[in-house]
């Protein structure tokens, strides 16, 4: 049986006649937080939308703790795409109560720390959010279920950098220690202690993934350098 919590192989996704990802291969053990980088359009969100399986009609294999059926990886995937789908006036607690009936491991309780701690009032009406207290509403929505994979896509980027160093640093705390959180963002220093791996997506594929520290022992770079170094093409591939 795998070890691993999250485990691709072989994995292409085409849309409109584009090949949109090629031959993407992962395995990620239970625990990590990592960190998926890439640059505009390199396919980080179609890479989660297919991990949740929002996205369908992938070739090749997505397990979620060895489950690759899409019903059941939406069971353990918790990803909440930008609130698509709900209307602007309907309220945060309705949309909560639509999260408690539609998956069984929200935690109420969670999701009330979260929007306190968060400083979220759930009396609002959606229209009425600013982008960033919208980007804390998906925080706490995604985190206060009990899921295997957690997966924040660009989390932060509405968010002041005050609130954002606040939460980037207590983040943690809201996953279970044997669940993975995939975090994708541009702002790679704020988050890279945060960080166990690294993953790079150029070319439409993978290419590296690596342990941070491995990344300072190795190349001796920090994860930023690291990864301006890898699309610069300054490291050879086969040291990747
Ligand atoms: N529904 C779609 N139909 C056709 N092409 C799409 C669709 N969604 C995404 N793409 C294309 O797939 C590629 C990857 O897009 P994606 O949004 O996954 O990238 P990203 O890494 O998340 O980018 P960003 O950092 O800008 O959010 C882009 O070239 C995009 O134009």
């Amino acid at each position: 049986m795998s070890q691993y919590a999250l485990e691709l192989t072989d994995v292409r996704y085409r849309k409109n006649q584009r090949t949109i990802l090629d031959h993407v291969n992962l395995q990620i053990a239970p625990g990590k937080t990592v960190g998926l980088l890439g640059e505009n359009g390199a396919g980080k969100t179609t890479l989660m939308r297919l991990i949740a399986s929002v996205a369908k009609g992938a070739r090749g294999t997505i397990a979620v703790n060895q489950q690759t059926r899409d019903v059941q990886r939406r069971a353990l995937v918790s990803f909440s795409e930008g609130l698509q789908g709900f209307r602007s006036t309907q309220k945060l607690r309705e949309i909560r109560d639509f999260y408690v009936r539609t998956y069984p491991d929200f935690s109420a309780k969670k999701y009330l720390d979260l929007v306190t701690f968060l400083q979220i009032d759930d009396d609002q009406r959606l229209a009425t959010l600013s982008k960033g207290t919208r980007e804390k509403f998906i925080i706490a929505l995604t985190l206060a279920r009990q899921a295997a994979v957690y997966l924040l896509d660009e989390p932060f980027s509405g968010i002041d950098s005050m609130s954002r160093r606040r939460i980037i640093s207590s983040i943690i705390q809201w996953k279970q220690p044997e669940a993975v959180l995939i975090i994708s963002d541009h702002y790679v220093t704020e988050i890279a202690a945060l960080l166990d791996e690294v993953v790079i997506l150029k070319d439409r594929t993978i290419c590296t993934h690596k342990r941070s520290d491995q990344i300072r022992q190795e190349f001796n770079l920090g994860i930023e350098a690291f990864y301006e170094s890898v699309y610069e093409g300054s490291i050879p591939d086969d040291e990747l």
